[in-house]
């Protein structure tokens, strides 16, 4: 048996209805790249239709259910009443009822040793929910780049590597790599602004903003990336590297929580 990997979902708004969902790439990267079974949370209940209850949230049976969780990314902007600042652009699409669940099950993740990794929306998710703030337009920060990607391009061409981070020498990402350098994708219109206390960067761009962290302390694997590595990730050795260290995490989780139990990874 696979190793359960809990995916939050997006909750948006179509055709006059309200999806959970989540992208599909990210769904494969968690059943091939990590080899384990991707079951998808949703978020709280929007209770558009006004006869509906809010359902009742609770953490700890997320965290029962699942030996791991991932945070994909998704073009929504985490609130920025959670850091404390208020939107300075408000048509910029958010989704609180993603960031009711993300928020508090990263910090109890965390604390109970669940592994947990987040991507782009995911990895500020991470930082915000450890205490640390957004750049809500990274693009208007004097000295940054613009980090969006250049929508002109075919979806290949969005997520093709754009530009160099420098891997934290002694870090998670530079062992897997190999290398203290690799070219990264670039789709995000938000960026890092004050790191959580607590985290070290794993890896940073030439214009000083933070591409990935990880929390030393916390008791389980934890990693999170602004970049894109679910994007084919069999076609980059740090990509894959990531999904298979966080699928070994999940399984030796998924070992723990069943007494010993092995689990193999498929063939
Ligand atoms: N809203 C944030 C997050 C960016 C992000 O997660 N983009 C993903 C886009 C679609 C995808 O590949 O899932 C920002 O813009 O900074």
């Amino acid at each position: 048996m696979r190793p359960v990997i809990g995916v939050i979902s997006d909750v948006k708004a179509r055709d006059g209805h309200v999806v959970h969902g989540v992208t599909e790439k990210y769904i494969y990267a968690v059943a091939r790249g990590a080899q384990a079974m991707p079951v998808l949370i949703p978020g709280t209940i929007s209770a558009v239709d006004a006869d509906m209850a809010p359902e009742r949230v609770v953490i700890d049976e997320i965290l029962d259910l699942v030996d791991a969780l991932f945070l994909p990314g998704s073009p929504s902007n985490v609130g920025p009443q959670h850091y404390g600042d208020a939107p300075h652009d408000p048509p910029l699409p958010a989704d609180p009822h993603r960031d009711d669940i993300s928020l508090p099950l990263i910090r109890a993740a965390l604390e109970r040793g669940v592994p947990l990794f987040g991507v782009c929306r995911g990895f500020q998710e991470m930082n915000v929910a450890l205490g640390g703030t957004l750049f809500q337009k990274l693009y208007a920060q004097p000295g940054r780049f613009d980090h969006r990607e250049d929508s002109s391009l075919d979806i290949a061409g969005q997520y093709a590597p754009v530009h160099e981070v420098s891997l934290a020498p002694d870090g998670v990402l530079a062992s897997l790599a190999g290398a203290t350098n690799w070219r990264v994708n670039s789709l995000h219109g938000q960026g890092v602004a004050d790191l959580a206390p607590g985290v070290v960067v794993e890896a940073q761009a030439e214009d000083g903003t933070i591409e990935a962290f990880r929390v030393p302390d916390a008791p389980g694997f934890n990693l999170a990336i602004q970049w894109h590595p679910e994007w084919r990730f069999w076609q980059d050795r740090l990509s894959s590297g990531v999904f298979t260290a966080f699928g070994t995490a999940a399984r030796l989780s998924a070992e723990r929580r069943r007494g010993g139990a092995r689990l193999k990874a498929a063939g």
